[in-house]
């Protein structure tokens, strides 16, 4: 007969790329799952018009602008865990607050109990000057509705609670090197997933 860990679906990771506008989450959880041939998650993709029409005209989102959107991107994490997936997901994520609505992805999370959280995030960390150099270049290609003037306030709004563990990176190694560094860091957690 077979035992209960055979019978219990092994659960799936996400994994939460994030940081301010323009650090470089996109590209990086693109490569990502990619690598590790799961589904990706943009949460640029989960905005409301209004939202993105309130970006491009530089004025930053609320708390209450976002939570619709934080929420539809905890359902798409719980929908893939529940599968027993993987997913990587790039979001901004800058504060304590957003990402336990996203850690709520993960049905059984307790709050606070993030060692144990099937969602985790990594940080890419760059200066103001290096950010504000890819936003501008970005948006003079025309490519994204995020104007540069809105870099100064998701940097003042990116915060880390040293309780939550979270890996910081250096944004300005080159992607492939982040991504390999995020494979070796969650190696055991992804082992455990079934694929
Ligand atoms: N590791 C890297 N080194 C150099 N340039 C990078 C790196 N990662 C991304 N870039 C470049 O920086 C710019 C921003 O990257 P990207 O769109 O992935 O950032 P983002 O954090 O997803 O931004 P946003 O949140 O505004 O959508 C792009 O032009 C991208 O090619
Ligand atoms: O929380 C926020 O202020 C926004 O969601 C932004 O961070 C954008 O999603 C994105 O980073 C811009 O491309």
């Amino acid at each position: 007969m077979a035992g209960p860990d055979l019978l219990r679906p092994d659960p799936g990771l996400a994994i939460v790329v994030m940081g301010v506008s323009g650090c470089g989450k996109s590209t990086v959880a693109a490569m990502l799952a990619e690598a590790l041939g799961c589904g990706f998650v943009e949460a640029d993709d989960y905005h409301s018009q209004t939202n993105k029409d309130k970006m491009s005209r530089g004025v930053p989102l609320t708390d209450e602008d976002r939570l619709p959107w934080l929420e539809s991107l905890r359902d798409a994490i719980r929908d893939r865990l529940g599968r027993g997936e993987d997913v990587a997901v790039s979001c901004s994520a800058l504060r304590l607050g957003y990402r336990e609505v996203l850690r709520e992805g993960d049905r059984n999370y307790k709050p606070g109990s993030y060692g144990s959280c099937r969602v985790k995030f990594v940080c890419l960390e760059a200066s103001a000057e290096v950010i504000a150099e890819r936003v501008e270049r970005r948006a003079a290609e025309g490519d994204h509705f995020m104007p540069a003037s809105l870099v100064r306030s998701q940097l003042d709004l990116l915060e880390i609670d040293a309780a939550e563990g979270i890996t910081v990176v250096d944004a300005t190694v080159p992607a492939h090197a982040i991504v390999e560094a995020t494979i070796t860091q969650f190696r055991e957690e992804l082992a455990s997933t079934a694929r």
